[in-house]
């Protein structure tokens, strides 16, 4: 049998993504490409964030009441925050120097370790980005499985340390997405007899994951310019750690795109559309984006978080009944990756097996929002 990394970079194999602008050098350009300017109107609104009546849900995990706080900040965010994790600030630090290391090599050093069309890993733009006719103000670089074939690439000589900072933080993620699952699905009322794939000792350790690096230079026009375009993800969940510069915005119906500040040490969790479809809509995935800054550099790194990829994803059986019929077909993660990469941000619609009665379109599958 395949291990879980080929099965999961098997997604793309179908979907090649060709694009064919060249990589920015992006500390060379002292003014913004027209090729990089979003100039609709509509597309940056960073100002309406600051109105924001409410602000991103923050739990303590050594809160006792942290499984309902994540309940309900599932249920009306897809988004919130946790401290108290159990993940060092020096891990933290570990990590986030290790992608100041890499985003700051020169850019024909970063273009050994590319992504190829049909693959997952290595370095490039956003993979979304073929949806889009402008370029996006950013850099990236994911990591399914072992690194160390394109970090012997970006650095020769003591690649082996940065594997060891990628491993470390990858097996201390995973153990928290294990628990935020567990809290996630109990708010629910699901327990371990109801998720069989998460093993038999219930710490989902077939579990599949891709490690996104992130790197937003500062940006001489941060107005007209985009980072990240609005998406959801294709996972259960996603943890992201941020640092200090802020650039990461989720859109909250009736309010408009919303900034998670961030908080040193914390983590931000967002829900994936794999939790929405096992959720049958109850925690809808969260449109998310990322904007950038005049002056500050800024670095994210989202552990995007699935089931064992051969798993069949599909609403739980506890969540459906004569008044709540299923709402999405079964799918795997590299299947959902696949219809992903041909739909973009109609997936979640794509997967849909029971309309509403009334025959309106549902906002939780995102195809009546405007998001580009
Ligand atoms: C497992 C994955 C999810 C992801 C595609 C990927 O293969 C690895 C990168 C992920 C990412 C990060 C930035 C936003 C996003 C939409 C993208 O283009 O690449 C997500 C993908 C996703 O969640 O669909
Ligand atoms: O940089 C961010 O804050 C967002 C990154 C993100 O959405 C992603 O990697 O999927
Ligand atoms: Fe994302």
């Amino acid at each position: 049998m395949p291990s879980r990394s080929v099965l999961l970079s098997e997604a793309f194999k179908s979907h090649p993504v060709h694009l064919h602008h060249k990589h920015a050098d992006f500390s060379s350009l002292q003014e913004l490409p027209d090729s990089y300017a979003w100039n609709q109107p509509d597309d940056h609104p960073s100002d309406r964030s600051i109105f924001a009546s409410k602000s991103i849900p923050v739990v303590d995990l050594n809160d006792p009441n942290a499984l309902k706080l994540i309940g309900h900040a599932c249920k009306t965010w897809g988004v919130f925050q946790v401290t108290n994790h159990g993940i060092s600030t020096e891990l933290l630090d570990d990590i986030e120097s290790a992608g100041r290391s890499l985003f700051s090599l020169p850019l024909q050093q970063k273009l050994k370790a590319a992504r190829s069309p049909d693959g997952v890993s290595g370095y490039g733009v956003a993979r979304i980005s073929s949806f889009f006719p402008k370029l996006m103000w950013s850099e990236g670089f994911t990591i399914v499985g072992s690194p160390v074939d394109h970090f012997r690439q970006l650095w020769p000589q003591d690649y082996s340390k940065f594997c060891d900072v990628i491993e470390e933080y990858e097996a201390e993620v995973k153990r928290l997405a294990g628990r935020l699952m567990w809290l996630m699905l109990g708010s629910l009322g699901i327990s371990r007899a109801d998720i069989k794939w998460a093993g038999p000792k219930g710490n989902f350790k077939g579990a599949s994951a891709a490690l996104q690096l992130n790197s937003y230079p500062a940006c001489p026009d941060p107005d007209r310019a985009m980072g990240l375009a609005a998406h959801t993800d294709s996972t259960l969940l996603t943890i992201l750690y941020q640092n200090s510069t802020s650039g990461l915005q989720v859109l909250r119906e009736g309010t408009g795109w919303v900034t998670v500040p961030p908080i040193h040490g914390a983590f931000v969790v967002n829900v994936g559309d794999l939790l929405h479809i096992l959720s049958n809509g109850l925690y809808p995935s969260v449109l998310h984006r990322a904007v950038v800054n005049r002056t500050r550099h800024r670095l994210s790194i989202a552990y995007l978080y699935g089931p064992p990829s051969s798993v069949k994803i599909s609403p739980l059986p506890r969540l459906v009944g004569p008044g709540q019929p299923p709402l999405y077909r079964p799918i795997t993660w590299t299947e959902y990756l696949g219809t992903k990469a041909k739909h973009f941000n109609k997936a979640l619609s794509s997967v849909r097996v029971f309309s509403p009665v009334n025959g309106l379109a549902d906002v939780t599958d995102h195809n009546t929002v405007k998001v580009n």
